[in-house]
């Protein structure tokens, strides 16, 4: 069957007239959950640097990267070790990654991180922790946008604490591209699912496999799936199910795959999350008598807790 490519928006973060890029990212958030950022601030060479370090570290023997398993949503996760989706794939998805926290931040924050020696991989630290900065003041610009596009102060975020310290998460992708065999269940590199938390900046390779399921109706059958090509110089930004649990699922968290190629495929997603502490509850923007709240208000983290012990079990 084949598969057309979504044709989704492309953002201009640095645009002057924030009006009318703010109507355009409601536009967006409400059509497609999906749209490209352009213009961010994020250097083509820092992005290059990044891929440079994460394939490094994806190349060191197996016993080298489990030295540094997952803690407190930091560190390495081997291949297969996530689903996604249960429903979909017995095994777990075929790929492996590397999460790294808020870089910066009072307390121990910053300190939970986990680091691969500086003797193996020297420049690794340094590298992500620019690229960490840099994303997160894109998007920090892209949340006053949005909070625009909501009809609220561009500060909104802020006010209400989420963007005070935001736990913001680098996750640092590879696939490393082999089919499972087919006479056996599709292996997927990231089965389907919606993101968990405020908004994602994702940048990919350039390598394909990535689709998004723009249909309104996550629960509609069939799934109508497009391909979400990489744009240069763009992040790719979707919204997550907190952001539409906030605006009372008028901002979409859109449905996405990784399918699996044979290609090896490096990526690196950013999940702008609020800060843990943060109650996430129905903007008055969002809500009427005809449309009342869904959700009870919720602690950020208490949400976001719960999704990641669904996934990681
Ligand atoms: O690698 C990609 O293109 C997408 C990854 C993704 O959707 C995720 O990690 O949540
Ligand atoms: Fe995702």
């Amino acid at each position: 069957m084949t598969v057309s490519t979504a044709k989704l928006p492309v953002i201009d973060l640095s645009s002057p007239d924030r009006l009318s890029t703010a109507n355009s990212i409601r536009q967006a958030c409400v059509d497609y959950g999906f749209f490209y950022l352009a213009n961010h601030g994020v250097e083509e060479e820092l992005v290059k640097r990044a891929f440079e370090e994460s394939r490094k570290f994806f190349s060191l023997p197996l016993d080298e990267k489990m030295k540094l398993p997952r803690k407190e949503h930091r560190g390495y996760t081997p291949l297969y070790a996530e689903n996604l989706n249960p429903d979909s794939s017995s095994k777990g998805d075929s790929k492996e990654s590397f999460y790294v926290g808020p870089v910066r931040g009072s307390g121990n924050k910053a300190e939970l991180n986990q680091w691969p020696s500086p003797e193996a991989l020297p420049s690794w630290r340094s590298t992500m922790e620019s690229y960490h900065d840099k994303v997160m003041s894109a998007g920090r610009r892209l949340i006053s946008l949005i909070a625009l596009a909501l009809n609220l102060d561009e500060d909104y975020f802020d006010k209400v604490g989420a963007m005070n310290e935001p736990d913001a998460f680098l996750r640092l992708i590879h696939y490393p591209g082999e089919l499972g065999s087919s006479d056996e269940e599709l292996i997927y590199g990231a089965s389907a699912h919606s993101d968990y938390g405020m908004t994602t900046l994702l940048i990919t390779d350039g390598v394909p496999g990535l689709q998004a399921c723009v249909c309104r109706e996550k629960s509609r059958e069939p799934r109508v799936w497009e391909d979400v090509p990489h744009v240069n110089g763009c992040f790719i930004v979707n919204i997550g199910d907190m952001m539409e649990r906030w605006t009372n699922c008028l901002f979409r968290s859109t449905l996405h795959r990784v399918m699996p190629t044979g290609q090896e495929r490096y990526s690196m997603a950013f999940f702008l999350d609020p800060n843990p502490d943060c109650i996430v509850q129905c903007l008055d923007s969002c809500c009427s008598e005809s449309w009342p709240p869904r959700f009870p208000a919720i602690r950020s983290w208490d949400y976001l807790a719960e999704r990641f012990r669904l996934t990681y079990g």
